[in-house]
């Protein structure tokens, strides 16, 4: 568990929430005149199931992105793991244990299952095509090693029977599921999900509700999620913080945040859509 914070504490269905893994610390984000993000602060605790809600256009994917580091905000400070973040280029954001999905699948659809979960092993990756050819069986362990978490994977995520098929030809619940086995495949410390049930019939939310769970319980992964559907995440999260227009209209546990009165009137009371 995280030494930073001594204020770990056991959540009602027995789970351990540690301190706090990464901060934002008063974060505004421009796009020219549009301010997508305007002062937020919030914090992230090691092992907890976090999500950001909020109506379209409430700034929760420029949150994502500010988080996995596809965007810089104009002010404020990200802290991970006790350090402040200086500015990075995504794939060291990744490099530091942050993997994520993406709203609109992002996978290789001609290449099968087990070659897309194997590209989320990239950044563990020690030995590159050059030092394969020169030092065969070192890279041949490593091969071994990742083929090994995969499978724990696959298994874990129950697509076994899939492996060999093309993403191309599979249904949008199951590639979504490829998805969220590819960002596993990396171990991140922190886990990031862009709107996981978008698209998916109930069934298919069930399903995604029940991995998200079982990976947070299983392996420990600190989750935030980003998400519309504001009923499938209070299920699922230790807390939520709410977004509305940019700022930060509600933070807290599910029943806080329901009962919070500019929550129901920003969010449940008035339609956006
Ligand atoms: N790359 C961009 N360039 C200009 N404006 C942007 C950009 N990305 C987001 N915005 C604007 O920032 C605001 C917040 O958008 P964002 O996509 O973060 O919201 P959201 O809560 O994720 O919405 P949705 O639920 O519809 O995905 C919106 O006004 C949007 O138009």
């Amino acid at each position: 568990m995280n030494d930073m914070s001594p204020d770990s504490y056991v959540t009602p269905d027995g789970r351990t929430i540690g301190g706090v893994v990464m901060e934002m610390k008063n974060i505004t984000l421009r796009f020219g005149g549009v301010v997508a993000i305007k002062d937020i602060s919030f914090d992230i605790r090691e092992g907890e199931i976090r999500a950001i809600i909020g109506p379209n256009g409430a700034g929760k994917s420029s949150m994502l992105n500010v988080i996995s580091g596809f965007y810089v905000p104009q002010e404020g400070e990200v802290w991970f793991r006790g350090s402040k973040r200086p500015q990075m280029k995504p794939y060291e954001v990744a490099g530091q244990g942050i993997a994520r999905t993406f709203q609109n699948i992002a996978l290789f659809d001609g290449m099968s299952v087990l070659d897309n979960i194997m590209t989320g092993r990239l950044t563990k990756m020690k030995t590159g095509l050059a030092s394969q050819a020169l030092w065969f069986g070192r890279a041949e362990r490593e091969e071994i090693e990742h083929r090994e978490q995969v499978e724990k994977i696959i298994d874990f995520l129950e697509i076994q029977n899939i492996r060999k098929t093309p993403v191309g030809r599979l249904p949008y619940g199951l590639k979504k599921r490829v998805e969220l086995a590819r960002a596993l495949a990396a171990e991140p410390k922190l886990l990031l999900l862009d709107e996981p049930m978008a698209g998916m019939n109930v069934e298919e939310k069930e399903d995604m509700s029940r991995f998200i769970l079982d990976v947070n319980d299983e392996f420990g992964t600190t989750i935030a999620l980003i998400e519309h559907d504001m009923g499938v995440v209070m299920d699922l999260s230790d807390r939520v913080v709410v977004m509305d227009y940019g700022k930060k209209i509600g933070d807290g546990t599910p029943d806080e945040v329901r009962g919070n009165q500019a929550v129901i009137d920003a969010y449940l009371g008035v339609a956006h859509d």
